[in-house]
């Protein structure tokens, strides 16, 4: 388990202080995917970097399984980092070793027993897919590849704690969704702890289980990432993840709609109920499609749809009072008269 207890980091520049992480605290369970989402100079790298102290945070404590690395002198403190692993966006791979060579740098560096360093190596690189590219040099991998040498890298040592900076921001959608997968296999596989921190929601909605929004180095909302999903509270939150619900209507439709226009969202397995055609089935009005989708939230669906109510003013209001009963989330855009 992760705990970050008031962690503040202040960088002294040339033109005075600057804060990178106001303050912080959060508790990051142990086998979870955490991930730390914010747009540039949130302090999001400033606050992961406290986590295996490459930061050191001007106040507050890190403690990683019951250990205050906050308090470690500088040798037991890189005993503890070599339980901490770390990927990072430009992957960092030694251009001059071979793909094997670079991991069997990492094992040497912490001091793994020499005669059973070639089989480690060999063992993490079929972990991560990449057993026919062991004597390839970096420039020979493309992108995806690379990232795959560095979480092989990372786990040399077997760690606890994965901390990924950006991990898959250098890749394409479809690399970053290999990527992605990976990470959760070896989750699941090693009961690893990842934190991860991103710009895009898409790689949080894909992975991760729970969520921190950062915003000026504090932490503005924080939760599991279907219920963060489902209701954003923070302003930043919410334009996040419009990002990924947005459903735009032209305006030109919108004007040419007669009737009350609805926005309804659906949560977990009421997605899939017949809320709608009960509504219909149950008052006088007419029904119309605008827009919609599901969406799958670490395999829960979350539903949203637009639909417009076309009907007598009082049949229309009784049918969104309907859904708004049985949905909880239906919200009047337009109400038509
Ligand atoms: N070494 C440093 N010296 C001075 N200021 C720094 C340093 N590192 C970060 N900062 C400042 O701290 C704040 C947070 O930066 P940080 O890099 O942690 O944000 P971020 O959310 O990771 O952004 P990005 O995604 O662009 O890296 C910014 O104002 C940044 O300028």
């Amino acid at each position: 388990m992760i705990k970050i207890h008031n962690v503040t980091k202040k960088y002294k520049t040339k033109s005075g202080e600057v804060i990178g992480v106001d303050n912080v605290s959060l508790t990051i369970e142990k086998g979870e995917i955490f991930g730390i989402v914010g747009y540039s100079g949130a302090g999001k790298s400033s606050l992961l970097r406290c986590l295996n102290l490459l930061e050191e945070p001007t106040s507050g404590s890190v403690i990683i399984n019951g250990i205050n690395l906050t308090k470690l002198a500088a040798k037991e403190l890189r005993k503890a980092r070599q339980k901490i692993g770390m990927i990072f966006q430009h992957f960092y791979l030694i251009s001059s070793k071979t793909i094997i060579e670079n991991i069997i740098f990492a094992l040497k560096a912490a001091d793994y027993p020499k005669a059973d360093r070639v089989k480690r190596a060999e063992e993490l690189l079929q972990m991560v897919g990449l057993a026919d590219k062991r004597d390839v040099y970096p420039a020979q991998l493309s992108g995806g590849q690379k990232q795959r040498v560095g979480i092989a890298r990372a786990l040399a040592n077997n760690p606890d704690v994965l901390l990924c900076d950006e991990a898959t921001s250098a890749l394409d959608p479809s690399t970053t969704k290999s990527i992605l997968a990976l990470l959760k296999d070896i989750n699941q596989k090693l009961g690893l702890t990842i934190v991860l921190i991103t710009h895009e929601m898409e790689v949080v909605k894909e992975i991760c289980d729970r969520m921190a929004v950062m915003q000026d180095g504090k932490i503005v909302e924080e939760g599991s990432v279907y219920d963060i999903f489902a209701a954003p509270e923070a302003e930043l939150t919410k334009h996040f993840i419009g990002d990924i619900l947005q459903l735009d209507i032209p305006e030109k439709l919108i004007k040419e709609c007669t009737g009350a226009i609805v926005k309804i969202q659906f949560k977990g397995s009421k997605a899939g109920e017949t809320v709608v055609s009960d509504m219909l089935q149950l008052h006088r009005v007419k029904g119309n499609f605008l827009h919609g989708k599901i969406e799958y939230i670490q395999e829960e669906p979350l539903g949203i749809f637009i639909l417009e109510i076309i009907g007598e003013e009082e049949e229309v209001a009784k049918a969104v009072t309907y859904l708004q009963e049985r949905t909880g989330n239906a919200e009047v855009m337009t109400d038509g008269y």
